[in-house]
């Protein structure tokens, strides 16, 4: 099926990771290593886990070292003569506890800080490894003197912020975030939960009395899911626009519903009903606020909200303060879900048809599918996050088609949502997953959403058809027990919703502030000032800082712009993606209409190169999707400026040779 060329190239040239070896004509890939651990043994731990712990190690002795020179670093710091001694101690303390929490908790400061000085071993090739950093004592005093530099910068940081204190206190303090939305205050509201496991209906009810209505929205936390119901919608007459962050499609002037994604949820519009999906993100670190500004702003007499129990209190909670009522539907699975008695063993040969093999990451999705195709004569499609919408939808529909042989289907953690898949049997190739910066274990909230998609039900005139109850298992014996923990662990409460302070609030805060000092100096002061109910966290969406830093070079754009930039929906890890961000700041600035093809960080001339395996061609095409996406995101809010004539040749070019691997 879907890039079956790159089955062949990966057999031809090894796979894409690892060295495929013979044994008894049966190819073992180094990542699954499945020949090897037959009897379901731990494959060994990755280097990036052993970097991990090694760099947290360095980062403790050069806390250690700094703190031992405390007496000759406040020496040495030019304290301004009105700075008494308590203050320039509260301040050394209040440095190094930053330095010393970092590594168990997001700061905007020093995480920041520490992802610097890190980054500089990369530099100096250094081998991390536990035994390098004891023997290494001259890494951990150059770091300690980083430290003593960095502080100094703090300290002035701080005493150029004091004197503005006393009024940011005041524009930030936001005693109930609820006041934020007085339309919606100045109605009386009803919330109707829909609560329960996944495949239990929740959704479908809801949905249901959203047709009934003369306007309503449906917010979902996917695209595909919005335009999943903007189709289906419009599919049964009834007359549906869309809107996310990449695309609207207002075929209507006055539509009955409009479908979009939480965070473009539109708020001045009042609404008879409303549905919001998988309210349990309202506690989502980077994402929650969009959840919650809908929970405190949405204009609408009924809003029903679909998803796990574990929501019920919190919103309960937000409920009391703005006065509206709350009714609670709890459901249970529509067919059962049983955990296997035995792994895979550790033998893709074991894979059925029907099954999900679930991994977290690009790499181990295509060796899996590699190893299925050329081994197992299983057809596969593929799911995953960064693969564009478009094929998304259509490996979805190819797994559901009964009449298309594509049985097996290779997912990501992105299938853990919204997407309808009739997937028999779940399998965990691994419960853990790279977050980009560490090895971190798969939560159990979301462990438990991809176990659930196992066995979706299926509607069926004939009341006697049996539903078939969904499994799920995992590719080794010793993970068995942990997804046998996660699916039996009790539903946690909710306690806290994700609060970000309007663009408003952030605009007057930046001009406030002086210029000169960092942003990420600037988020953590604006999240100690601020006073926020404890119900509350601060959304820090990661992005955020880096791209107020690739664009703080250009000087010509305002503090809105640049605000707005930093939602911009684009991977900054990926190759060139920083300086396309920039180009992009760039263009804005200079108020000029412009094209895709205007850009010099979007080169379609990449895909006439020759690739040594056409997964690394694949990788080319998604990092071009990826930027056309984020094009199409700045075109939506600036169309004068970023026109998208030459942009819509160019998805379909890049949809065709997306297209040309599945045949
Ligand atoms: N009463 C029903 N009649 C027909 N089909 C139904 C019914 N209830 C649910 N379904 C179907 O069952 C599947 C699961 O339903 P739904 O998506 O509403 O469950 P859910 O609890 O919202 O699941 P999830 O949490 O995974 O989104 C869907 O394909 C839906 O169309």
């Amino acid at each position: 099926m879907l890039f079956a060329s790159l089955r062949r190239s990966l057999h031809l040239h090894g796979s894409v990771t690892g060295h495929c070896f013979r044994t008894k004509n049966y190819y073992v890939h180094s990542f699954f290593r499945s020949f090897a651990h037959s009897r379901g043994r731990k494959p060994s731990t990755t280097s990036r886990r052993s970097r991990e712990a090694a760099q947290n190690q360095l980062w403790s002795l050069a806390t250690k070292r700094f703190l031992e020179k405390k007496h000759s670093i406040l020496k040495e710091t030019k304290f301004p003569k009105n700075v008494p001694r308590n203050t320039q101690l509260a301040l050394f303390d209040e440095f190094y506890s930053g330095c010393v929490h970092v590594p168990k908790q997001y700061d905007p400061y020093f995480t920041d800080l520490q992802s610097k000085i890190l980054q500089s071993t990369q530099r100096i090739h250094w081998k991390p490894s536990v035994e390098n950093v004891t023997k290494d004592t001259r890494l951990h005093s150059s770091f300690a003197e980083r430290l003593k530099l960095e502080f100094q910068n703090f300290v002035s940081h701080t005493l150029m912020f004091e004197p503005l204190e006393k009024d940011l206190r005041k524009l930030l303090d936001v005693e109930w975030p609820h006041d934020l939305y007085p339309p919606a205050r100045s109605m009386r509201r009803k919330f109707i939960m829909h609560v329960g496991p996944t495949n239990s209906g929740k959704t479908h009810n809801a949905i249901n009395k959203l047709k009934t209505c003369k306007k309503g929205i449906f917010a979902g936390p996917l695209r595909l899911l919005a335009s999943e119901i903007y189709i289906r919608m419009n599919a049964e007459g009834i007359k549906c626009n869309l809107v996310t962050g990449e695309e609207v499609k207002a075929d209507y002037e006055n539509p009955q519903l409009l479908a979009c994604t939480v965070e473009m949820a539109d708020l001045h519009q009042q609404y008879d009903v409303a549905v919001i999906d998988e309210i349990q993100l309202i506690s989502d670190e980077n994402r929650g606020w969009a959840w919650t500004q809908c929970v405190l702003g949405l204009r609408a007499k009924e809003i029903h909200l679909c998803g796990e129990e574990s929501a019920v209190e919190l919103i309960k909670k937000l409920a009391e303060k703005t006065l509206d009522e709350v009714e609670v539907h709890r459901y249970e699975r529509l067919n059962a879900l049983r955990v296997s008695k035995t792994s895979l063993n550790g033998d893709l040969g074991n894979v059925k048809d029907g099954d999900c093999v679930v991994a977290f990451s690009r790499r181990a999705i295509f060796e899996a599918k590699n190893t299925l195709e050329e081994f197992h004569n299983k057809k596969c499609c593929v799911v995953y996050g960064s693969l564009p919408l478009e094929i998304r939808k259509q490996q979805a529909t190819d797994f559901n088609d009964p009449k298309i042989p594509a049985n097996v289907l290779l997912a990501s953690d992105a299938v853990g949502m919204g997407l309808n898949l009739s997937i028999q049997r779940v399998v965990f190739t691994s419960l853990a997953k790279f977050t980009g910066s560490s090895f971190e274990d798969i939560p159990v909230p979301l462990i438990k959403q991809i176990a659930g998609r196992a066995g979706r039900y299926k509607a069926s005139n004939n009341q006697d058809e049996k539903q078939s109850a969904g499994e799920v298992t995992c590719l080794y014996d010793y993970q068995m027990p942990i997804l046998k923990r996660a699916l039996s662990q009790p539903i946690r409460m909710l306690k806290q919703a994700g609060f970000m302070f309007p663009d408003d609030i952030w605009c007057e805060y930046f001009l406030t502030c002086p210029q000169d000092i960092p942003y990420s100096f600037l988020f953590r002061k604006m999240i100690l000032l601020s006073n926020i109910p404890p119900c509350f966290f601060h959304c820090l969406i990661k992005s955020q800082l880096p791209i107020l830093e690739i664009l703080k070079p250009i000087e010509t754009l305002t503090i809105r712009e640049r605000l707005l930039l930093t939602n911009i929906p684009i991977p900054l890890r990926w190759p060139t993606m920083k300086e396309f961000v920039y180009e992009i700041g760039e263009k804005l600035s200079l108020c000029t209409p412009v094209q895709l093809n205007d850009f010099e960080h979007f080169n379609l001339d990449v895909l006439n190169h020759k690739y040594k395996n056409q997964s690394d061609f694949l990788q080319q095409i998604e990092l071009l999707y990826k930027k056309l996406d984020a094009y199409f995101w700045i075109s939506l809010r600036f169309p004068c400026m970023f026109q998208t004539e030459a942009a819509i040749d160019i998805k379909k070019i890049l949809l065709k040779k997306l297209n040309s691997f599945s045949h």
